[in-house]
């Protein structure tokens, strides 16, 4: 079984509520309300599929847990408001280690000016905590995958693999004082989600948007499929951090292309605004990168190709997988 296939088969194919904008199928749903429109998503971390008690203490885990759910927001355009938890706790838990996971929670939340306004709490196997997401964007400036076009320029906020890349140092026991591997560690730990410079676009008329937690090869084809145009990404253009030039070079490579979880944001824009997106991201101290353009040719719609060492190859939508 593959994950996306079967979200795509449990998708309803027609919605009945006149409010709804957008239902399943991009990073959040969204719905009509005067003036501003409600956008809302539930992202879910899983015990020993996510994290492990060695990757992560508990505060992490409950800061993590919201982050990439306020990420998910910042790729719809949205500024978060409310959160929801629902949290399925083993026995051997003790309450310090779950007051320690709401901490968390509660320290990106007020960077955020979030309130958590419900949740539900249950017992099972192992630690699963899910995060129903609330918040606002004016109306009809949702960032949607499917608003790519010919000409676009495609663009990468941060740099890629550093999440993946403290995973491994973490996994492998590797030294955590080093600054390099304590900057790669923080990075899987607290990603910071980019709402200020997402929200910093409200003036273009059209931006594509989607974060980054299975990997761009993953989310660029997510946008190339959704908007039935060809992306061509630039290998050599795509931002690393020096603290991942410590590993071998196929390492970096994979951990930038399908290592997933940096929670950056990966957009298009029209060629002309692409100064506008820089002002923004300047605005908002966040550093971008142009990476490739898009192409509108039906013979590749749905294709990602990535440009490396002057060599074009197919750049298959692999990465992390849930159901695989
Ligand atoms: N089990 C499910 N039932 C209904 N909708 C789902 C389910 N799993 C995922 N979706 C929807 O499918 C889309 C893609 O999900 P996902 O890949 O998890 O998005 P993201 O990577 O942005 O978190 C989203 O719109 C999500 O709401
Ligand atoms: C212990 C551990 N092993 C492996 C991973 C790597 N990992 C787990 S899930 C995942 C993909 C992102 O999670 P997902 O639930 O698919 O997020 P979504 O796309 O729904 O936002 C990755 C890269 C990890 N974070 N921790
Ligand atoms: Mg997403
Ligand atoms: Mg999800
Ligand atoms: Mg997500």
């Amino acid at each position: 079984m593959d994950e996306f296939s079967f979200i795509r088969s449990i998708e309803q194919s027609n919605y009945r509520q006149s409010s709804l904008i957008k239902g399943a199928g991009d990073d959040a749903a969204i719905f009509r309300q005067p003036y501003q429109d409600i956008v809302t998503s539930v992202d879910t971390l899983v015990e020993n599929v996510h994290f492990t008690r060695e990757t992560m203490d508990p505060f992490h885990i409950g800061f993590r847990v919201l982050a990439v759910n306020i990420s998910d927001l910042a790729a719809m355009g949205s500024t978060p408001a409310f959160y929801l938890v629902s949290i399925c706790v083993p026995k051997h838990w003790k309450e310090n280690e779950l007051q320690e996971i709401y901490s968390g929670m509660k320290s990106i939340a007020s960077q955020f000016e979030m309130d958590l306004i419900g949740g539900d709490t249950t017992s099972g196997s192992e630690l699963v905590i899910s995060v129903t997401i609330i918040g606002y964007v004016a109306n009809n400036k949702a960032r949607y995958r499917n608003t790519a076009k010919g000409e676009d320029a495609v663009f990468v906020t941060g740099t890629l693999g550093d999440a993946a890349a403290g995973l491994y140092v973490l996994k492998e026991n590797m030294d955590m004082n080093s600054r390099s591997n304590k900057y790669l560690i923080n990075r899987h730990r607290m990603p910071s989600p980019r709402v200020k410079f997402a929200t910093g676009l409200a003036e273009l008329a059209r931006v594509t948007l989607n974060d980054i937690s299975d990997g761009i090869a993953s989310e660029a084809s997510e946008i190339a499929e959704a908007s039935g145009v060809a992306m061509h990404l630039y290998y050599e253009s795509i931002p690393i951090h020096k603290s991942l030039l410590n590993f071998r070079q196929s390492e970096q490579r994979k951990w930038m292309l399908f290592g997933g979880e940096d929670f950056e944001l990966i957009g298009t824009v029209p060629k002309k605004d692409w100064p506008d997106v820089q002002k923004a991201a300047d605005k908002t101290n966040t550093p971008i990168a142009l990476i490739g353009y898009i192409e509108e040719n039906p013979m590749y719609a749905g294709s990602v190709f990535l440009h490396e060492k002057g060599k074009k190859r197919r750049l298959h939508k692999l990465g992390y997988n849930h159901l695989k």
